[in-house]
Parts: C-alpha cells; structure tokens; sequence
C-alpha cells in the first residue's frame, strides 16, 4: 500500500493540471502564486516525507483546487483511493483559502526541512559529506545531525550508532556554538533498528548481546560527555532509544505532531538511554513508571507538561520557529554556552555513567531472554507493530 501511495503521489503531482482559481485581490492573487511556486517545490524535494505526509499534502491540494470532499467514500479493499479520500474528507469545510495557505506552509516546512541537506551536498571534500546514514552539516553556528535514513523511520542500524558517535566527537570539538540533531521525513527516529539483532554471527548469540551492550555503553556515552549544548529537534514520532535519550539532551523542541514511546516491556526489554535515572528525576517516579514499565506513549504536549519536551510548536510553522529561534541562540558566546552546560552537567556525569553500565548490563541479560526473541520475531513476521 505504501509502495502505491508513493507512486500516485509522484504522479499526482506531476499530472496535476494548473490550478484554476477565480480569486481577485492583492492578497489572494499573492497567495495564488506561492501556491503555484510551492507546487513547483514539491517536486525537488529529495527525500520521501512518508505516506502521512504526502497524504495530508494531496488532501490539502484538492480542498485548495475543488473545495470540500464531496465524492462517495471508495470501498474497503480500494486501499489507496481510500486512505486518498480520507485524508481529504478529514479537512472538513475548511475554505479553499485555508487549505491553500496550509499547503504553502506544509512544503514550505518540508524544504526547509532539507536546506541543510542540499548545502552539504555543494561541499566535496568535507568529512562530513562521507556519511552514509547521516547527514552533518555546519551553518550559522550550528552543527547539524541529521538522521537520515527516512525509509526506516531512522531505525538506529550498526552503522548509524558508529556514525552518530563520530559525528559528536567532530561536533564536540568544531567550531561550532549549537550542535543540533533531528530526523529526516516524517519520523525522528523509531529507535533501535531490530533487525542489528537478526544479525547473529558464528559466535552466536551470547556474543552478539555483549557487543551490543558494549556498542550502546559507548553510544550513551558520547552524549553524557558531549561538551556543548545539544537540542534535539523533534519532528515526528520518537521510539525506544531516541525517547530515552532526550533526557541528555539541554533542550528539547518537539513538533505538535510528535509521540514519545518506550515501549520496552512490550518488547521484554528494559530502559536505556539513562532513562532509568533522568525519567524519574525529571517528571516524579509515578510519572515515569507509566512511561517506562507500562509502554505509556506521550503526546507532545503531555512529554513537555512532564519536563521531557521544553516546548512544543505547531507542525506547519516548526521547522521556521525552531530555525529562527537557533540562529539567534547560535549567536551568544561559545565559551560562556560550553562552561555553563558543563557546570550543569558536571555533577551528575560520574552517576549517568554508572547508570548506563547498570542499564548495559541489564539489557544484555535481556536480549537473551525468550520475551524478547519473541518479541523481536513477531515483528518480523508483521505480527506485531507498536
Ligand atoms: C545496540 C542495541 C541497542 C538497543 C537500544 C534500544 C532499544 C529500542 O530502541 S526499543 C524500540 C525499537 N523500535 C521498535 O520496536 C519500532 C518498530 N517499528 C514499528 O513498530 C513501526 O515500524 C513504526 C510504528 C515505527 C512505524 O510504523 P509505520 O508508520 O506503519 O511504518 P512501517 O512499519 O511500514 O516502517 C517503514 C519501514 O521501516 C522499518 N522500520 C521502522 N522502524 C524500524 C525499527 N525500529 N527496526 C527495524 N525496521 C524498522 C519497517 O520495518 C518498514 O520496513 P519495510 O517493511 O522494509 O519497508
């Protein structure tokens, strides 16, 4: 289904006739025109934004061009037109205005979303550039990390933890003030990828649970011990690690769009991240057990309300919000912003260490456990999804 979704959503745009509208007025004739210019953007767009997103594009589109849904409802197994017509019925009687000015804010957002992407392609030679799950680029002060592997919703492969940790130790020592990570497409990250547990070699499992733990000990490390302010920009859903996490981040901006959900007894594992220490310390333990023993997931809204998410912004003006706010961040002293946080963190640093070896440990116990064989087994056999 998918798969057909991304297809008529490319030809959709392709084929779609100019828009014909009968509007009149500086204002509107404005808007007709970044209408116009904003499907024209669509099309360089380099990375997938995901099915939710094309769909509430071509949605938007149709209210914009024909006005509200008024075609009968396509029948249950015409998966595409449906999911199609739902996305459009959804919009209600929003005014055809409405729907074009949401339109020019949602690909404004999306190309916004890869400016940093088609810089860093102009910059041959750079380090940066040879990352293969990534993309690292410096601008205005700020270091970004970009997880880019959209198709997987940036599950966290082998390579990716490897790569992640080599561009913080690059970030860490560069000349930049902020160092930035964030998603690309319509996830931040579903955490880890399940299948680096597949991958088991001729030393057999045993040894494939001790170089895990041994890979996420390092991995956590690296943001314990990272020097300057890291924010991470959360675009859309977050999972298992890339939830737990965030509690090392500084500063966390989330889009209203976000979900936050460790899911980790669902999964017959247990929590990372640190989590088992910052969850509790940050929202109140009665908080965090929903969250860490029950598979609670958060809202955007309810992740800020408890700590976790300094604050949240609408998904049409995200990415413009957030940037705006960054730049001018990016521009206060670097040495006064890395001295602050390290006085911050640098009470707390011996105690998340010990926590995470503790976690390691634990969840290398666990991976070994039928709970969790089963549970990464059902979910390749499309059994079970979060
Ligand atoms: C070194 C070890 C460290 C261990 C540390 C951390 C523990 C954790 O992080 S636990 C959390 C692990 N994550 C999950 O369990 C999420 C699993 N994914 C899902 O449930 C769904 O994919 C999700 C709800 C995220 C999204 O659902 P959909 O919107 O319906 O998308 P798809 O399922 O079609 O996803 C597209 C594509 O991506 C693959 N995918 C997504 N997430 C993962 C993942 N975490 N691991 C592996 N693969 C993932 C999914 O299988 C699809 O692939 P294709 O079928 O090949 O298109």
């Amino acid at each position: 289904v998918g798969h057909c979704l991304i297809i008529s959503f490319y030809r959709l745009i392709q084929s779609f006739p100019a828009v014909k509208l009968h509007l009149t007025g500086a204002v509107m004739r404005a808007t007709e025109v970044e209408f116009d210019k904003a499907k024209e953007h669509l099309k360089t767009l380099k990375n997938d934004p995901g099915n939710d997103t094309k769909l509430r594009i071509y949605a938007l589109f149709k209210q914009a061009t024909q006005g509200s849904c008024s075609s009968p409802k396509p029948g249950m197994l015409d998966f595409v037109n449906k999911a199609k017509w739902e996305a459009w019925n959804s919009l209600g009687n929003i005014s055809k205005e409405d729907a074009r000015q949401k339109y020019v804010d949602l690909v404004g957002t999306l190309i916004s979303s890869e400016a940093p992407i088609q810089k860093e392609a102009t910059t041959a030679g750079d380090p940066k550039s040879s990352y293969q799950t990534l993309q690292v680029t410096t601008e205005n002060n700020i270091t970004t990390i970009l997880l880019n592997r959209p198709e997987k919703k940036n599950a966290i492969s082998r390579k990716m933890y490897e790569e992640i940790m080599q561009a913080l130790e690059q970030a860490g020592k560069d000349d930049s003030v902020l160092t930035v990570m964030t998603g690309s497409g319509d996830y931040y990250c579903s955490g880890n990828d399940l299948s680096n547990f597949t991958q088991v070699g001729a030393e057999g499992v045993e040894k494939l649970a001790r170089d895990s733990g041994e890979l996420l000990t390092r991995y956590v490390s690296h943001f314990i011990d990272f020097p300057k302010p890291l924010i991470a920009v959360v675009n859309g859903p977050a999972v298992g690690i890339a939830v737990t996490g965030l509690g090392l981040f500084d500063v966390v901006y989330a889009t209203d769009r976000a979900t936050f959900h460790a899911p980790f007894s669902q999964l017959g594992q247990s929590p990372e991240g640190c989590s088992s220490y910052t969850f509790p310390k940050m929202m109140g333990t009665a908080k965090a057990n929903e969250i860490l023993l029950f598979n609670k997931k958060l809202t955007a809204a309810q992740a800020c309300d408890l700590g976790l998410v300094t604050e949240v912004f609408p998904d049409n003006t995200f990415q413009q919000e957030v940037w705006k706010k960054l730049r001018a961040y990016a521009k206060l002293p670097k040495d006064s912003l890395r001295y602050s946080k390290q006085l911050i963190r640098g009470m707390e640093k011996e105690k998340l260490h010990a926590v995470n070896a503790q976690e390691c440990v634990r969840l290398q116990e666990r991976w070994l456990s039928e709970e969790c064989m089963n549970a990464i087994m059902s979910f390749f056999q499309n059994k079970s999804k979060l």
